[in-house]
């Protein structure tokens, strides 16, 4: 459980209850499943929201992820902010109901519950990153782009950036991808776009991580240059400073280069609030900050929505 003080923050079985909680609520638009198990177990739950949720219609599909660093609750609260607003606010907001109604939005709280749990464990906070899998695997050193290619991680089972004995290593990161590949229906990727949420430093970052190269293989200066305008427009919206990623450091196997590099995906990093902090506190914002950093950016969020069909 999280600390006194933090009880706003979800745990994982919260967030599970909350997921369950909107779909009972609102069970023509939203639809809860599975996308596999952590290395502990647990259940990586997904919730689609759309209009006609249980039909699979001819709509661009839009994926959010959050929580692959464990420490990284504000992201938690952030993926639940969306589901909260996507249902909730359907039946008197008119932006929400147009994007509801014309796209199939796809949510994912929790990529790394293990690490998440751990991480708060006894009500202290641990700092922790990784999932629990042996002395802990980066998640975003795991998917199966460049692994390991470029200086972007590490080979040392200890390291925070420690990339697995192989890609998709991690269960957690091979349900996700697994996910994404099962929406490839009549050879053509239905989702569109994507934004893995972390903390903190407020960026919006885009690919490729594995070089500091604008454009490579896969990344024309075309493409390149739709990834800065859409990034540079939601960053517009909330604040935060837009940038390739590999502008901030060098990654490799990270889930922007994968999502973009295999499935040509619009695929998006937000590093939340804080935009500064010293140490480990900027991963443990108090609780009072969700409601104004999470609603901080849903015009981008509707951004990246309109992106996705094209606008
Ligand atoms: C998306 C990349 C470029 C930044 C990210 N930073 S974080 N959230 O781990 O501090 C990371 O190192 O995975
Ligand atoms: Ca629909
Ligand atoms: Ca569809
Ligand atoms: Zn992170």
């Amino acid at each position: 459980e999280f600390p006194p003080g933090d009880e706003a923050y979800h745990t994982y079985a919260e967030m599970t209850e909350a997921l369950r909680a909107a779909q009972r609520a609102y069970p023509g638009l939203a639809r809860l499943s599975s996308v596999g198990r952590s290395y502990e177990g647990r259940e990586l739950y997904l919730i689609k929201i759309s209009d006609n949720v249980d039909r699979d219609e001819a709509e661009p599909e839009v994926l959010f992820t959050c929580n692959q660093h464990a420490r990284e609750h504000l992201t938690t609260e952030m993926c639940l902010h969306l589901v909260q607003r996507f249902t909730a606010r359907y039946a008197t907001d008119a932006t929400v109901r147009q994007l509801v109604d014309s796209r199939e939005i796809y949510v994912l709280p929790q990529v790394n519950p293990d690490g998440s749990e751990y991480d708060i464990a006894g009500g202290r906070y641990k700092g922790w990153r990784k999932n629990r899998q042996g002395s802990g695997t980066d998640p975003n050193r795991n998917w199966d782009y460049r692994w390991g290619c470029c200086g972007g991680s590490s080979g040392n089972p200890r390291s925070d950036t420690y990339r697995g004995t192989a890609p998709f290593s991690a269960p957690e990161t091979r349900a996700v991808a697994n996910f994404v590949n099962s929406r490839v229906v009549g050879g053509s990727q239905q989702i569109t776009a994507h934004i893995d949420f972390h903390t903190y430093s407020e960026l919006v970052l885009w690919p490729y991580g594995y070089t500091y190269a604008d454009t490579a293989p896969g990344m024309n200066a075309e493409q390149a240059r739709r990834f800065a305008d859409i990034g540079r427009r939601m960053a517009a919206t909330n604040g935060y400073t837009p940038q390739q990623s590999s502008d901030l450091y060098i990654t490799d196997g990270s889930v922007n280069d994968w999502m973009w590099g295999v499935h040509g995906i619009l695929s998006y990093t937000f590093e939340m609030y804080p935009r500064t902090s010293s140490g480990l506190s900027g991963f443990y914002p108090p609780a009072s900050v969700i409601p104004r950093e999470t609603a901080r950016n849903d015009a981008a969020v509707d951004v990246l929505l309109r992106a996705a069909g094209g606008a």
